[in-house]
């Protein structure tokens, strides 16, 4: 390759790049034991890997010597087909997008000057970079007219850490590494940037590794997941769906928690489902029209939505009665889901809703269609018998020099 920098995506559709970890070590000055001890983990291209462990067993050690935050002791890191152990690290982390906790954001610059940063050190022009700018303001559900020009203060937590992923993403890195992103949100607020991230993640196709102390956030988010003990032992590598039916021993096990077949729900996905189409109207449609038409459908209730198609109300017959033509207020309360929220998430909206059932929006907050309780449970049942019978021929390699571990040997990695 003549530009070692030159970090090639694997494949056409997929824009991240490979990521090998190949016998590295780090040794931190005056500690007894490695922080990291020859560990080679392959990262494929284009999944997200999630790191999770108890406190102080080299997580982040490990996530900062991929961008070389921390420089290993030993060993080789790759990117795509270019060894990158050696190159300089500033470079390198013009390649690499970051995301910490609460989005990290230089508190006296600008939401554009922030997302702005690499594009300028890159040399990008003026115009270049505020078109960039509004079109991560987009990706990330943040309107650019309203927040470009605002200070990091002016935000929400949620806005920020978005705001922290649009920066990580200006300069369009392959890979993108996180650091307990959503560690300093409220619930309600981490599991609406959770499911952000997935529908970002289905569009760009990085490779993303992400720490975190979470686990319900790992088999969420997580193509696959590395359970580590003590410097960065892996105990088990493999996909969440295979961690939760077959643990590699109890240590995994009492990471897992209680409730596993609760989290096999967490698996599963609003997307997975079919969907039953609503009955839509639009502000200044005749009541009595709409009412006709719900009717007709077997359904109670309609969904009205804005002329960007985006839900504002979610009318019932009785409702629908004692109106004569449909007003343009946004019920701010409405049970919306995204598509790609987990049928957890979906259901625990359900549960609030007087409906049992829920909205389900897409792109652009855009109405999808509904989802019920009932869909959800069958759906359920039969992603447990899918689960059942999946392969694992395809798990990348995560082993500690001297006690090699295959990733995966029918979903058990204990070692032996
Ligand atoms: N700069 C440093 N100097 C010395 N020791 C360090 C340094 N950074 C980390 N360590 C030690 O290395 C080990 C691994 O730390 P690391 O931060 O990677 O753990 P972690 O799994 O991310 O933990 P947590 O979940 O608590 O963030 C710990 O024992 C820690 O004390």
């Amino acid at each position: 390759m003549s530009d070692p920098l030159s970090i090639q995506a694997d494949s056409p559709e997929v824009s991240g790049a490979s990521i090998l970890l190949d016998q590295v070590t780090k040794r931190f000055p005056g500690q007894k034991t490695p922080a990291v001890d020859g560990i080679t983990l392959e990262i494929p291209a284009g999944k997200i890997v999630m790191l999770v462990g108890p406190s102080g067993c080299g997580k982040t050690t490990t996530l900062k010597m991929i961008n070389r935050l921390i420089e290993p002791s030993d060993g080789r890191i790759v990117l795509g087909d270019d060894d990158v152990t050696r190159i300089d690290g500033d470079e390198l982390r013009r390649r690499i997008g970051y995301v910490i906790q609460a989005g990290g954001l230089f508190p006296h610059m600008t939401v554009a000057t922030n997302i702005g940063i690499v594009p300028k050190m890159l040399g990008w022009s003026k115009e270049r970079i505020a078109a960039r700018v509004d079109e991560l303001l987009e990706l990330v559900s943040l309107d650019p007219a309203q927040y470009r020009d605002r200070f990091p203060k002016e935000l929400s937590g949620g806005q920020q850490q978005r705001v922290g992923v649009a920066r990580a993403l200006a300069a369009d890195p392959p890979v993108l590494l996180m650091d307990e992103p959503f560690g300093a949100v409220d619930p309600i607020t981490r599991q609406r940037l959770q499911d952000e991230l997935i529908r970002i993640q289905d569009e760009l196709q990085k490779t993303i590794v992400c720490v975190t102390h979470d686990f319900d956030e790992a088999v969420k988010l997580g193509d696959w997941i590395v359970v580590f003990s003590e410097g960065a032992k892996i105990v088990q590598y493999d996909t969440p769906e295979r961690i939760l039916a077959e643990p590699a021993n109890d240590f995994v096990e009492s990471f897992i928690g209680s409730g596993a077949g609760l989290k096999q729900l967490t698996l599963n996905r609003v997307d997975d489902v079919d969907l039953t189409e609503a009955v839509v109207g639009r502000p200044g449609d005749s009541a009595a029209g709409i009412t006709q038409r719900v009717k007709q459908a077997g359904h109670r209730n309609a969904v009205i939505v804005d002329d960007r198609e985006r839900p504002i109300q979610w009318l019932s017959l009785r409702q629908l009665d004692r109106l004569e033509s449909i007003g343009s207020a946004v019920d701010a309360k409405l049970p919306i889901v995204g598509n790609r929220a987990t049928l957890n998430d979906a259901l625990d909206t359900m549960l609030v809703s007087s409906m049992g059932a829920a909205i389900v929006t897409g792109r652009r907050d855009r109405l999808l269609g509904l989802i019920d309780v009932e869909t959800v449970m069958g759906a359920i049942t039969a992603a447990r018998a899918q689960a059942a019978a999946a392969g694992d021929d395809d798990s990348p390699v995560g082993t500690n020099s001297g006690t090699a571990v295959p990733a995966t040997e029918g979903g058990a990695s204990s070692g032996d």
